[in-house]
């Protein structure tokens, strides 16, 4: 696939596979393309040329509903949590459920049906936070809402996750402890990994593969255990 945005290319003719229950970590230097990539990936974004096949499924053509029918099957963690400051951990990760179950009664808590507060609560009890449930986001450190972003992507028990640079936005121990248990929760549940990067131990450490962006090309695709940290530096130059 290609993607420009207006006439300036972002990536030309790459291609590659991912296999199902495998992480894989998308490297490259800043503006490389990584999150426009995983937005292709996504369907958030149109690709200018090529077709993105997801879950099997055609995204690039396939309608708006059916499109939305797709990522609700897919979860989402980026670098910045975007949590809803004012409102309850509870329902920020009950937010998760919407793509499935659209609608004003899984914003809050206190419109949610049990079934789903109760979800929400496992999803929760996985990344170590209940008894933060009822306290409002903007009252988390940085670590903690990225838990519970990784509770909201979770929630719904994806089948894909990409995670946009998970840990950019934390200290380096809040970072390690992060991809520890976003990992340990994907390998758990078979769930296939996306992840951007740039710190190369991260890449080899937790990605099964590794894909590299530049200069608008896939100049490296193999696997973390066939590769060393000068491989990744290339990617730099
Ligand atoms: N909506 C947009 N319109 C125009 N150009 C865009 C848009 N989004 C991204 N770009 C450009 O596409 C290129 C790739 O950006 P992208 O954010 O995908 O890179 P990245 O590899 O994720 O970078 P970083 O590591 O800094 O996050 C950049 O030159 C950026 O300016």
């Amino acid at each position: 696939m290609s993607k420009q945005f207006g006439d300036t290319p972002v990536f030309s003719d790459i291609s590659f596979r991912l296999a199902r229950g495998e992480a894989t970590a998308l490297v490259g230097a800043n503006g490389a393309g990584k999150s426009t990539l995983l937005r292709c990936l996504m369907g958030l974004i149109p690709v200018t040329a090529g077709t993105v096949r997801l879950l099997d499924q055609e995204a690039t053509s396939a309608r708006p509903a059916d499109l939305r029918a797709l990522r609700a099957r897919v979860g989402l963690v980026s670098q910045k949590h975007n949590l809803v400051p004012r409102l309850s951990v509870l329902s920020n990760v009950l937010h998760g459920l919407l793509g499935q179950q659209p609608g004003v009664r899984h914003w809050c808590h206190g419109f949610a049906p049990q079934a789903s507060r109760q979800q929400a609560m496992r999803a929760l009890e996985k990344v170590g936070l209940t008894e933060f449930a009822m306290r409002r986001a903007e009252r988390l450190s940085g670590g903690q809402s990225q838990r519970v972003a990784i509770a909201r992507a979770i929630v719904s028990a994806p089948e894909v996750l990409f995670a946009d640079e998970p840990c950019a936005s934390l200290d380096p121990s809040a970072g390690e402890d992060v991809m520890e248990l976003f990992f340990d929760l994907a390998r758990q549940d078979g769930v296939t990994v996306v992840f951007t990067s740039h710190n190369i131990d991260h890449a080899l450490r937790y990605g099964d593969r590794v894909l590299g962006l530049a200069q608008g090309r896939m100049k490296l695709d193999a696997t973390a255990a066939s590769l060393n940290a000068d491989d990744l530096r290339g990617l730099y130059d």
